[in-house]
């Protein structure tokens, strides 16, 4: 069993709004993306926020200096997991999971482009990191990467700590995804750029919940 969260990818405000509207009733998480929040700002969220109460919302801020000043009025304004990278200094990553914890949410800790994946796990994991996320980004996808075998070196450690995955997985992965040990399978594209991202919203929704 896994939730499900869709990256909402788009730079446009109403068009993200609008996918949002048909794709949020068949997903747990609502992921703003790295170049629409930066795109949109603060107020797509506080957007969001009033529209889908029922949703999970994550900011993928991809934070790298001023973690707690950064991060923090994402959390006032109601986001419930902000990520920060794990190429960032620790005292960056420890800021962002002090302001999840003042605000009782999640601090995400991305690997991408960390070179050594598990012992940033370690390290982060023991620094109070709530989610550790495997993700092979969009330009790395377009090298041919995939996020399988750092997904398999991450869950192998087995430290409890929540594990996302995102890097192109579509419904003919997501269960594999699964199986491997994720507790958050994140989908864009498959769903995004889907004749109906509704229905591929909701085929990948029920793989993972199974
Ligand atoms: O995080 C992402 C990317 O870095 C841009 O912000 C994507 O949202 C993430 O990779 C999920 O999208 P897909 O890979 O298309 O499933």
């Amino acid at each position: 069993m896994a939730l499900t969260q869709m990256a909402l990818d788009s730079l446009d405000f109403d068009a993200t709004i609008a996918l949002a509207e048909k794709v949020a009733p068949h997903v747990d998480i609502l992921e703003i993306g790295t170049p629409c929040i930066k795109h949109n700002g603060i107020k797509l969220l506080e957007t969001l926020r009033a529209k889908f109460p029922n949703n999970k919302i994550l900011v993928d801020l991809k934070t790298m200096d001023a973690g707690e000043y950064e991060s923090e009025p994402f959390y006032k304004a109601g986001a419930d997991i902000c990520v920060v990278l794990g190429v960032s200094d620790i005292g960056t990553i420890k800021g962002v999971i002090k302001a999840a914890n003042k605000y009782g949410k999640k601090a995400q800790v991305d690997l991408i482009s960390v070179e050594d994946k598990v012992a940033k796990t370690k390290e982060v994991a023991a620094a109070g990191a709530h989610i550790i996320g495997i993700h092979t980004g969009l330009d790395q996808q377009a090298a041919g990467q995939t996020p399988f075998a750092d997904l398999a070196a991450v869950a192998g450690l087995n430290l409890g700590v929540e594990i996302s995955v995102a890097g192109g997985v579509k419904a003919a992965t997501a269960g594999q995804v699964r199986d491997a040990g994720a507790t958050i399978i994140v989908a864009g594209a498959a769903i995004y750029g889907a004749a109906d991202p509704a229905a591929a919203a909701a085929e990948i929704t029920a793989i993972a919940h199974a």
